[in-house]
C-alpha cells in the first residue's frame, strides 16, 4: 500500500524582502522517485530543509511519516545527503562510516556488513581505510552518499548526489536508486542533469519559489510537446 512519507502544505519561507517559497504543497510517496529540479537558487534545498525541520516555514507545516517536523522520531528513517559534504577529514571513510551507522543506532554486530554493503554500491571498497582528506571531490560525494544509504531508510533525500561521479558509477547509482523504489522506498533527489530527472517517477518543478509543474516525466513532456525534461523546462522558463 502506498504510503505518503513527506507532506508540505502551503509553505511560505522569505528572507528579509525576497520571497523563497510561495505557498508550497508538495508530496513524496513510497515507492516513488521524485525529481525535484529548478534554476539554481529557485528554492530546492529550501524545501528539502523545512522538510527535514532544519529550516522553519513561516506559513504552512511539513509533515514525515505523517509526524509533524522537526521531530526527532523520524530521523531514524531518514536518510539524508546534502549539498555540501559535512564529512570528518581526518578519519578513514570506514571510521566515517562507522561513525555514522552508530549515530543511526546501528549494532556493533551488524555494523561491518551494513558498512561493506553501502560502500559497494558506491565503488568505495577498494579505498575503504584511506583518509578522506586524500579523498577527489567526487570520492567524497559517494562517501556521503554511501552514508545516506546506512541503516536502509524509509525516505532518502539526495541534493546534488551525482555531482562529480562518473557516468558508469552514476548509472550504477541510479540502479540502486530505482531497485529501493521498487522495495517501497520514498526517494527524492535534487538535480541539475535533466536526463536524470527522465529517471524519475515524477518531476517537481520548481520557478521562482512556486511549484509549477509536478508530473511523470512523461506526461511533461506530452503537455509540453517535447521530447524530453530540457525542453520542458527550457519551455516553463520562456514563459513564466
Ligand atoms: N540563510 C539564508 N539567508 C538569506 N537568503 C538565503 C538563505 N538561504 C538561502 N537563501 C536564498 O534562498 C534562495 C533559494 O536558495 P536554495 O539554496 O534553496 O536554492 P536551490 O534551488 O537549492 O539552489 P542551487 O541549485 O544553487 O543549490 C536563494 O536566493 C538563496 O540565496
Amino acid at each position: 500500500m502506498t504510503k505518503q512519507m513527506i507532506e508540505l502544505t502551503n509553505i511560505h519561507k522569505h528572507y528579509s524582502d525576497q520571497i523563497i517559497l510561495d505557498n508550497v504543497s508538495f508530496h513524496l510517496n513510497s515507492g516513488e522517485i521524485v525529481g525535484l529540479i529548478g534554476p539554481s537558487g529557485s528554492g530546492k534545498s529550501t524545501i528539502i530543509n523545512i522538510a527535514l525541520g532544519m529550516i522553519k516555514a513561516d506559513e504552512g507545516h511539513a509533515t514525515v511519516m505523517a509526524e509533524l517536523m522537526p521531530n526527532r522520531k523520524v530521523l531514524a528513517d531518514l536518510g539524508y545527503m546534502a549539498q555540501s559534504d559535512a564529512l570528518y577529514e581526518t578519519l578513514s571513510a570506514r571510521e566515517n562510516l562507522n561513525f555514522f551507522a552508530d549515530m543511526k543506532g546501528i549494532s556493533r554486530g551488524n555494523r561491518q556488513a551494513e558498512v561493506t554493503r553501502v560502500a559497494k554500491v558506491v565503488n568505495l571498497i577498494p579505498y575503504l581505510d584511506r583518509m578522506v582528506s586524500q579523498f577527489s571531490g567526487g570520492m567524497k560525494r559517494r562517501l556521503s552518499l554511501a552514508i545516506a544509504l546506512l541503516g536502509d531508510p524509509q525516505i532518502l533525500i539526495l541534493d546534488e548526489p551525482t555531482v562529480g561521479i562518473d557516468p558508469a558509477l552514476r548509472r550504477q547509482i541510479w540502479s540502486e536508486l530505482q531497485s529501493m523504489r521498487d522495495k517501497g522506498h520514498a526517494i527524492l533527489v535534487t538535480t541539475h542533469v535533466m536526463d536524470e530527472a527522465e529517471l524519475t517517477d515524477r518531476v517537481a518543478l520548481l520557478l521562482d519559489g512556486r511549484l509549477i509543474a509536478n508530473d511523470a516525466p512523461q506526461h511533461l513532456e506530452t503537455q509540453y510537446q517535447v521530447n524530453s525534461i530540457e525542453e520542458v523546462f527550457l519551455k516553463v522558463e520562456e514563459t513564466n
